[in-house]
């Protein structure tokens, strides 16, 4: 792999005397489409949380685009460096949560314009202009007048999803993004994500439960465990032929639950 975009090691992570995440190690490389995999409580959204910078860490080392995403402070904890460095930082990803977190009573190209001209001092005619295009694209431009309470929960997905798109990170990490949904508007939303990892060179990384969607999606499929990579490798592997017990327990109970894999 060339230099991976994102690069962990050795990532250590508890909340009080419970350890989530135990001596993580891994690469991605720029482009990578990841799905993350695994029983609830295996830590898979705390990674996420860490790489967006909205948890600490409390051990190892992440490097984003090269740079360390947190240095060792003096009272011997892990954060981002400065305000600055964190701003610097967040530009880099994108996330998108479980639960769309739209602003209520902006319309919604509002929304999506917002953050880059507070943020990135892009000018209003730009940002708008850029708005309308990211709503195009997710199937929604005759909504950018609306309010989020006008809209279906698939549809405010995917203004969250075009909100984040926004500010035109390198990485995007998907938390959950369908499973507040009605089963009917999962798949807009899957169909919007299918589009951006065949035709973006973005790096994305997806926490899911829909197995499915992680094989059709996903370049590489992590199983985790315990706060541990299990298994990893392509999702026909691991969905196939996956070779830890751990793995083909968990694909079993999913598979005896009804769904696809
Ligand atoms: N802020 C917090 N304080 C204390 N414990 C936390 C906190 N956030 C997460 N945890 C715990 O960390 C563990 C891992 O949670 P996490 O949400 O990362 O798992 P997950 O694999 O994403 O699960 P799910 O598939 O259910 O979303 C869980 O036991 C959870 O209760």
């Amino acid at each position: 792999m060339d230099q991976p975009i994102i690069r962990i090691r050795d990532l250590q992570k508890s909340f009080g005397r419970l350890t989530v995440i135990d001596g993580l190690d891994l690469d991605i490389a720029k482009g990578e489409k990841l799905a993350l995999i695994g029983p609830s409580g295996s830590g898979k959204t705390t990674i996420l949380r860490i790489l967006m910078t909205l948890e600490d860490i409390s051990g190892g080392r992440i490097e984003v685009c090269g740079e360390p995403l947190f240095h060792m402070s003096r009272n011997g904890t892990e954060e981002p460096a400065n305000d600055a460095h964190l701003h610097r930082m967040r530009r880099h990803i994108g996330m998108v949560f479980q639960h769309f977190n739209l602003f209520p009573h902006k319309t919604v190209l509002q929304n999506i314009t917002l953050a880059p001209v507070l943020t990135q001092g892009a000018t209003r005619a730009d940002a708008d202009r850029r708005g309308r295009d990211l709503l195009d694209m997710v199937g929604l431009a005759d909504k950018a007048d609306h309010m989020p309470s006008q809209l279906s929960g698939g549809q405010k997905q995917r203004v969250a999803i075009a909100r984040a798109l926004a500010l035109q990170p390198q990485i995007m990490l998907f938390d959950e993004v369908t499973s507040a949904l009605d089963p009917e508007l999962v798949e807009e939303v899957l169909e919007v994500m299918h589009r951006l990892a065949r035709e973006t060179d973005m790096t994305m990384l997806l926490v899911t439960h829909e197995m499915g969607f992680a094989h059709d999606f996903a370049d590489r499929v992590l199983f985790f465990d315990k706060g541990r990579i299990v298994e990893q490798g392509p999702p026909d592997q691991i969905f196939t032929a996956p070779q830890e017990d751990r793995t083909k327990s968990f694909l079993r109970k999913i598979i005896a639950a009804g769904q696809r894999v």
